[in-house]
């Protein structure tokens, strides 16, 4: 318990208000959001523009102080870690994925899979190395530069590389807003499989509310405040097994 809020595992985002600017010309990104995010579950958030989602994000990831209330990983409340220890933190416990994939282009793809437990002085868990480049298929892709991939190759390279370090938590903030939409629902498959296949508690940011087929919950956000929070139905039509679209 802190605060009288129970934190456990996944996250927790407790009345958090996010303003930008000077008094008096504030732009209020959050007005006291509160969220429990599940360990294992597939969270997606869905918002329009400027509806507050990549400050959402950029929160739970401590990239940015809320001006108010708290957010919890794993039990960790953000605020109470001074700033090299969150960079730590957020290098051991949180993946995150962006539109850019942000792969060093003079790197092999494999080096950049690498370049964290490289930096780091570490090797990854051989076992789920392979495992991980086996679910995202990317091995023949290894040896490539991130120049010679497509979009939504580098996607790939970018969540194994992820994967690779074992995160309690994966944040994918509109990874699909340049890919077509075939490419956009494999990626939408494969980050399904973080939750289902590696544990992983997934949190997808995106304007786009087809994605919210591959989740087990949808929280919907319009000018900072959620609107609208639920479980995907059981009898969704296109899931009729409880599982995910079987879309390409
Ligand atoms: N660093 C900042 N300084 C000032 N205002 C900001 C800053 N970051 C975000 N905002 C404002 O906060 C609000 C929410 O922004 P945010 O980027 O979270 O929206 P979003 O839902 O991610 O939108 P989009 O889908 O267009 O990326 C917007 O009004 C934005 O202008």
């Amino acid at each position: 318990m802190s605060g009288g809020i129970p934190v456990s595992g996944g996250a927790v985002v407790s009345r958090v208000t996010k303003r930008f600017g000077r008094p008096g010309r504030e732009t209020t990104a959050l007005d006291s959001v509160d969220l429990r995010i599940a360990p294992g579950r597939f969270t997606t958030v869905i918002g329009a523009a400027n509806s507050g989602k990549s400050v959402l994000m950029r929160c739970l990831a401590g990239l940015e102080r809320p001006t108010s209330g708290a957010v919890f990983v794993e039990g960790t409340d953000l605020a109470s870690l001074g700033e090299l220890d969150l960079t730590e933190f957020r290098r051991e416990r949180i993946g995150m994925l962006f539109q850019q994939s942000n792969l060093l282009p003079e790197l092999t793809a494999l080096d950049n899979v690498l370049l964290p437990f490289d930096i780091a002085g570490t090797r990854p868990d051989p076992a789920l190395l392979e495992q991980v480049l086996d679910v995202l298929a990317v091995r023949d892709l290894l040896e490539q530069r991130p120049t010679r991939m497509s979009p939504s190759e580098r996607h790939r390279i970018a969540l194994a590389r992820i994967l690779a370090q074992q995160p309690d938590i994966v944040l994918a903030d509109e990874p699909m807003k340049s890919l077509d939409a075939v490419t956009a629902r494999h990626l939408l498959r494969i980050l399904r499989r973080c939750c289902t296949e590696f544990g992983r508690t997934v949190v997808l940011f995106s304007a786009d509310s087809t994605s919210a087929a591959y989740s087990d919950r949808i929280v919907s956000l319009k000018s900072g405040r959620v609107t609208n929070d639920q479980e995907r139905p059981a009898d969704c039509p296109c899931c009729p097994d409880g599982g995910v679209p079987e879309i390409a």
